[in-house]
């Protein structure tokens, strides 16, 4: 530097400038741009106190930016990197969550809503998210109370007072069913905040149901419906999710370079590339856009223009999509009449970008080794471009506009008219006051320029340290030779330091653009998995711990009820048996004794223990006594009477062995019913929990026993015994067994033998003679038995009516004598006092042999019916074919009191089972849902922490 010049720009340090002397005073707060991660700049107050062109020229390397400058534009370069690396690893993480849970929602756990537990945001509450879980998935008190603009997008129930922002967030119910906010959470219950993404859109369907009246709807909704709404919200987030990725990920950031015609837009461009590749001139030359580009980035690192006609179909790698020029033709290319071309893409090199890819920052514009930035030179504001440009700039891929104006003309009306609307749009709009050099008086200059902008882009006066830049671009492009740029790269100019801004301000409005949204809607939907997890280690906590508590109920009871399946079964058994035996054995003594008597020509004196019919069954009177002999005369008629009574007699037994059996059974059937169903079904009802109802119509559902119908069906009739064992009609809706035997006592007709002891006659004449008794159903009789006959009555007439016993020997003797020659003459006079003492004895023994030989005929006929069964079986008689039957009967009826029994128990196991194997599979799932969600939680918070950590 040589003596006189004027000091150098450093020596007039910013630090040390009056804010006064410069003319855009700089408002407190507003040195940087809001939310941006640039530390506030230092105060470089340019004041152009001198008048001296030559001093005002240094001066305005006060723009520059310093070596300390430059090394922040790096790290910001770096730190955007290193934060977008981390957002894109927490936005793929947070997609596995969201993934994760969705599933966990369809086919593991039905998710709960907060406001169904009935929690509320209670801050200050302990954190119940302890209980039921060993790694409580715990949300610090720091993370409830997070920012509230994280919060400010959505609530589930009310809007957020906007003005939030470091005050505790709001108590809100969740149950607001009632419409009035009332905590009713429980005590420990965890501080929740409300959902934001992951709200339900209520509006949904109902269009016309204000906000304020939503919270109402929710309890309306089924845990399933409510699920499904949050799956449709999960399925969406993924889908946000992959486009914040997207955007996050986009390297491509666009510079639109606009502005006055010959302001010196394409100059500006060329010196930002420090290489004269678009055209300037003093005429109007920019007719088409032209965005320039890292050709080794775009276009496989060859050099060329791509004129392109359509730029919805253009495709670099596609020539069919755009006229190539050499690079050098650019000014032909722009200076056609009528350009046939929307745009003109420029593939260049950048002749400070190394030739090396790389990754590392450098000091390249358009390849700088983060963010791919393209320039786009405008064709000059007029009335016809206007509104081309303002159309252009809107498009959301221009992350900046830069807005070059003519420091010797100021603003025009097109271009006042374009920042005016792009301001509106873009809020940030980068103003390059250009030729710079040229002007004298600076300060005026500068005054006039400031205001016009202030009035134009508040917010660009706002952050004018930043934004706004005079320069004079054509001294960058004149000047720069290759050691030149070395050198400048030693010492800040103005136009480093616009350079820097604009690198930063891209970088910036990425970040605030592309990563902000990431990071804010990650918090949120990180916040929201956080609440809906925590709530749901509270549901299910619960569930498991009611679960448990049902399981330790209803476990041991099916435990026992298992255990018992068997003793059932024998008891059951074992009663009927026992029954069965006790039936079978009375009904056969007591029938055998009736017959005893019945076939000795005698009713049945009564038992003791004869049990009276019971009330409904039908009763039979048994004879007391036999009717009374009314004399030869009425002979016949007795016979039949007898027969009758004796018949009466037999049926009036069966009906007691009946009556009694039936009385057993009734015993028999309160075993089953009663003292076994209390014993084994009373374990089970204890242990069902199911409903009244239920149990009435199990109750309703079983049999009742009518022991009145039991042997109900039996024939009719006295004539007949009722053997058949058809029907008995057991009223158990049971289908009758029958005896395949029948009996039937009317089957014999009372005859002349009946009326005579013949059988005991002719038993004691051949006992006289010393022969075996003739058997019943012989039908001829012999001489000799004739003569038997005749002598035993002659005997029994003789022994009753004389009374002596040895008359009747002497007479037995005599009778002998009649085989031998000498007795031969006494035949005649001896067969006389035989027929007299035969007739004698008829009239004298009629009425006890009339009963007797009934009574024995009604025996063989009753056991004549049954000779034809099987000889290798015992014979069935009467009394036990009648004990088989009634036994039979009486078993049918316990079978199915057992049966129902059975059925009962087995119903009841079953039930316990089922409901044994419900409550561990809640068990299960609760303990699942534990595991997940606490899990779930931890990754969680740990993408918080991440997420919270990149400062955007
Ligand atoms: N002294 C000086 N002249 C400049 C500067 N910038 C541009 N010029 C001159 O101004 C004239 C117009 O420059 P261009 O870069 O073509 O302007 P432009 O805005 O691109 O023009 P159009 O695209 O046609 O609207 C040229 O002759 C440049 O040499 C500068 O900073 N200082």
């Amino acid at each position: 530097m040589q003596q006189g010049q004027p000091s150098p720009v450093r020596t007039a340090s910013p630090a040390r400038m009056s804010q006064d002397e410069f003319p855009f005073t700089q408002e407190a707060s507003s040195s940087s741009l809001p939310g941006s991660s640039l530390p506030p700049s230092t105060p470089k107050s340019t004041c152009f106190t001198s008048s001296s062109p030559s001093a005002l020229n240094r001066s305005i390397s006060l723009f520059g930016a310093t070596g300390d400058e430059i090394q922040r534009h790096v790290e910001d370069q770096k730190s955007f990197g290193d934060k977008r690396e981390t957002l894109v690893s927490a936005l793929d993480s947070t997609t596995g969550l969201v993934k994760g849970l969705a599933a966990f929602n369809q086919e593991k756990w039905t998710i709960h809503y907060p406001h169904q537990l009935g929690l509320t945001t209670t801050a200050a509450a302990p954190n119940a998210l302890q209980r039921g879980t060993s790694s409580p998935p715990a949300t610090s008190p720091a993370k409830g109370a997070r920012p509230s603009a994280v919060r400010r997008s959505a609530s589930m129930f009310a809007e957020e007072p906007a003005e939030e922002s470091s005050r505790p967030a709001p108590q809100r119910s969740y149950s607001t069913a009632e419409g009035p906010v009332k905590p009713t959470a429980p005590v420990d219950a965890p501080p929740v905040h409300p959902l934001s993404i992951l709200s339900l859109d209520l509006k949904l369907g109902h269009p016309t149901a204000p906000t304020a009246n939503l919270p109402a709807l929710l309890p309306s909704l089924s845990l399933a419906t409510l699920s499904q709404l949050l799956s449709r919200r999960l399925t969406s987030a993924v889908g946000h999710i992959g486009q914040l990725r997207q955007r996050v990920t986009d390297t491509n950031s666009r510079i639109l370079v606009t502005g006055d015609l010959n302001a010196g837009k394409s100059t500006l461009v060329n010196a930002l590339l420090r290489r004269e590749v678009m055209p300037s001139d003093q005429q109007p030359c920019t007719t088409v856009f032209c965005e320039v580009l890292d050709a080794s980035a775009w276009n496989e690192g060859k050099e060329e223009l791509h004129a392109v006609r359509d730029v919805e179909k253009y495709d670099a790698a596609d020539r069919s999509t755009f006229d190539a020029f050499d690079l050098s033709q650019v000014l032909e290319v722009q200076d056609m009449e009528e350009s046939p071309y929307q745009i003109v893409k420029a593939y260049v090199h950048d002749a400070r970008a190394p030739a090396e890819e790389s990754n590392e920052p450098n000091p390249s514009f358009i390849k700088n080794g983060l963010v791919s930035i393209s320039l786009i030179d405008a064709p000059g504001l007029n009335r016809d471009t206007l509104s081309t440009t303002a159309l252009f700039a809107r498009q959301s891929e221009i992350d900046v506009i830069v807005f070059v104006v003519s420091a010797e003309n100021h603003f025009t009306l097109s271009a006042k008219e374009f920042l005016w609307n792009a301001s509106r749009e873009k809020a940030y709009v980068f103003i390059v006051v250009n030729k710079w050099a040229g002007i004298r008086d600076k300060a005026r200059c500068m005054r006039v320029v400031g205001e016009q902008i202030k009035q134009l882009s508040p917010a660009t006066w706002k952050a004018r340290q930043e934004l706004v830049h005079f320069v004079d671009a054509a001294e960058v492009v004149d000047d720069e030779t290759e050691e030149e740029i070395k050198s400048s790269e030693e010492e800040a100019t103005s136009f480093d330091h616009l350079e820097q801004s604009l690198r930063s301000f891209v970088l910036l409005k990425r970040t605030t653009s592309k990563l902000a949204p990431a990071k804010h809607y990650l918090l949120n939907l990180l916040a929201d998995l956080s609440t809906l997890a925590s709530t749901n280690v509270i549901a299910a906590s619960d569930e498991l711990a009611e679960a448990l508590r049902q399981l330790q109920r209803v476990k041991p009871i099916h435990e026992r009820l298992a255990a018992q399946r068997d003793e059932v079964e024998e008891g059951v058994d074992r009663v009927e048996e026992s029954v069965v035996e006790v039936v079978r054995s009375a009904t056969w003594s007591r029938l055998e004794r009736a017959m005893g008597y019945v076939s000795q020509g005698q009713v049945v004196p009564p038992q003791e223990a004869t049990p009276t019919s019971l009330a409904g069954a039908e009763s039979l009177k048994a004879p007391t006594e036999l009717p009374e002999f009314p004399g030869v005369m009425g002979l016949w008629e007795w016979a039949s009477e007898v027969k009758a009574t004796l018949v009466r007699a037999l049926e009036a037994e069966v009906r007691s062995a009946e009556d009694e059996a039936r009385g057993e059974t009734v015993e028999g059937v309160k075993k089953v019913q009663d003292g076994l169903g209390e014993k084994y079904l009373s374990t089970a009802n204890a242990g069902e929990q199911g409903s009244e109802e239920v149990k009435e119509g199990e109750k309703k559902a079983e049999r009742v026993f009518r022991p009145e119908v039991m042997f109900a069906k039996r024939r009719r009739g006295l004539g007949r015994l009722a053997a058949r064992g058809q029907s008995t009609g057991l009223g158990l809706g049971s289908t009758a067994v029958g005896l395949s035997n029948s009996f039937s006592a009317t089957d014999f007709e009372v005859t002349m033998f009946d009326l005579l002891d013949l059988q005991r006659l002719y038993a004691h004449g051949n006992r006289l003679r010393g022969k075996k008794a003739i058997t019943d159903g012989e039908d001829g009789v012999e001489t000799s038995a004739i003569l038997g006959l005749g002598l035993g009555s002659l005997g029994m007439v003789g022994s009753r009516v004389i009374g002596i016993k040895g008359t009747m020997d002497s007479l037995t003797r005599i009778m002998e004598m009649l085989g031998s020659e000498k007795a031969r003459k006494w035949a005649g006079p001896v067969l006389g006092v035989l027929t007299v003492g035969f007739v004698a004895y008829i009239i004298v023994d009629l009425p006890r042999a009339v009963p007797r030989n009934i009574g024995r005929k009604l025996q063989a006929s009753l056991s004549s019916s049954l000779d034809s069964s099987s000889t290798a079986t015992p014979p069935i008689t009467f009394p036990s074919a009648h004990s088989d039957r009634i036994a039979k009967e009486t078993r049918k009826v316990l079978r199915l009191a057992g049966w129902d029994l059975r059925e009962r128990f087995r119903a009841a196991l079953e039930r316990s089972e089922k409901e044994r194997k419900e409550v561990e599979a809640t068990v299960e799932k609760a303990e699942g849902a534990l595991k997940f969600l606490g899990e779930f939680v931890e990754k969680v918070e740990k993408e918080e922490t991440r997420v919270e950590e990149v400062a955007v």
